[in-house]
């Protein structure tokens, strides 16, 4: 069901902790809510979920407001932090833990759910004869078994070791749209909410400051805050400037072309993407002749020669396989990394030009 937040608020003494926070996820979709520690995701989530009562603003599940309800009248299943699985009942028992009892469609139910994360056959185990994984995906399939409207997973993968998160993911992302759930996952992981979700809600100091899909979150953020929190990116000093129709952007680094673009190019056609405020400009801002900020992510760095673009020494060479990171110190003092493909030529030590490829946010101010 669709699940819509608006302007909802929340104080704790005198702590305000959500400041008019909105939200909407489309019916079958999964949306992360991403911001940093302490900005209130956990406070929204327990809100909608009806553990806390908002002080203002409403919430819908599939067109009802619910904010008056207890939990258990709202559609709503939890996938927790840590599973929290029940150790002392099977899986198939922790499965039907929200099931009615003695009802005779029960155990197809559990053995359904069980099926939909992966794990049919595994009811009879006790919680401790499985993986960390395998709990993550039983608590995801007790939180869908009674068909709830909204699944909420709070941070569901801290407790995973990193390689295991990557591949757990996928199952859950796997398991919520066989079962065509709406779901919310709170993270602060960028990198998890850019891989996983359908869209992504930017969370800072109690509201949502950005709501896209991942690849518009990425490429077109509002502000440099957003730019910076949802991935890795230099910021340097720029001034934009317009000639001949087009804008550029200098920066130590060179003259760049910004993503948006304020004057007409030179054939007469505007190649703004029009997407909000002054084109030029990533977020609100006036664009012409203004100094600012520029955010450069590391796949659009590119390591030359040396005397091609500007001058740097290669610090550190992070190799991971299907690519590299290679720090390099900028003769400005800057450091830089750059994302490259795996086969790096370079070394530790050895001086190299960086140029920047494809355009780059601008963010006046
Ligand atoms: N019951 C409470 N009483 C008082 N303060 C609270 C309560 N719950 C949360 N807070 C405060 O509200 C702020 C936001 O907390 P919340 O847990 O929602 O943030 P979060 O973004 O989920 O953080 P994290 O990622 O660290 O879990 C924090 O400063 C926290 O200390």
């Amino acid at each position: 069901m669709k699940l819509t937040v608006t302007d909802v608020r929340k104080s704790f003494g005198a702590t305000e902790v959500l400041r008019g926070a909105s939200l909407t996820v489309g019916e079958g979709d999964l949306a992360a809510v991403l911001g940093p520690s302490g900005c209130g995701k956990t406070t929204l989530l327990r809100i909608v979920a009806g553990f806390e009562r908002p002080d203002a603003g409403s919430v819908r599940i599939g067109g009802r407001e619910v904010a008056g309800l207890p939990p258990e009248k709202r559609g709503v299943g939890i996938v927790p932090q840590e599973g929290a699985l029940f150790p002392h009942l099977s899986v198939a028992r922790n499965v039907g833990f929200g099931l009615p009892r003695g009802s005779a469609r029960r155990a197809g139910r559990i053995e359904e759910c069980l099926e939909l994360v992966g794990l049919a056959g595994y009811g009879d185990r006790m919680p401790h004869e499985i993986s960390g994984g395998q709990q993550q995906r039983v608590a995801l399939a007790r939180a869908l078994a009674p068909r709830p409207g909204v699944v909420l997973l709070d941070e569901p993968f801290n407790a995973l070791d990193r390689s295991l998160r990557v591949s757990v993911r996928d199952e859950v992302r796997a398991a919520l749209k066989r079962a065509g759930a709406t779901a919310v996952l709170v993270t602060h992981d960028q990198e998890e909410a850019l891989s996983m979700a359908d869209a992504v809600a930017v969370m800072r100091e109690g509201g949502i400051v950005q709501e896209g899909t991942p690849v518009s979150i990425y490429e077109d953020p509002r502000d440099l805050g957003v730019a910076t929190f949802v991935g890795e990116a230099v910021v340097l000093s720029a001034v934009l400037s317009a000639s001949r129709g087009r804008d550029t952007v200098s920066c130590e680094l060179g003259d760049l072309v910004p993503r948006r673009q304020t004057a007409p190019a030179a054939n007469g056609s505007n190649r703004s993407n029009g997407s909000s405020g002054t084109a030029g400009v990533n977020g609100a801002g006036d664009a012409n002749g203004g100094t600012g900020s520029v955010a450069l992510r590391p796949e659009q760095f590119v390591l030359r020669a040396p005397g091609e673009g500007a001058g740097g020494l290669v610090e550190r060479v992070e190799f991971f396989g299907h690519d590299a990171a290679v720090t390099v110190t900028l003769e400005s003092g800057i450091v830089i990394r750059a994302r490259t493909r795996g086969d790096v030529p370079h070394r530790p030590g050895d001086r190299v030009g960086v140029t920047v490829e494809g355009p780059v946010l601008f963010f006046a101010g």
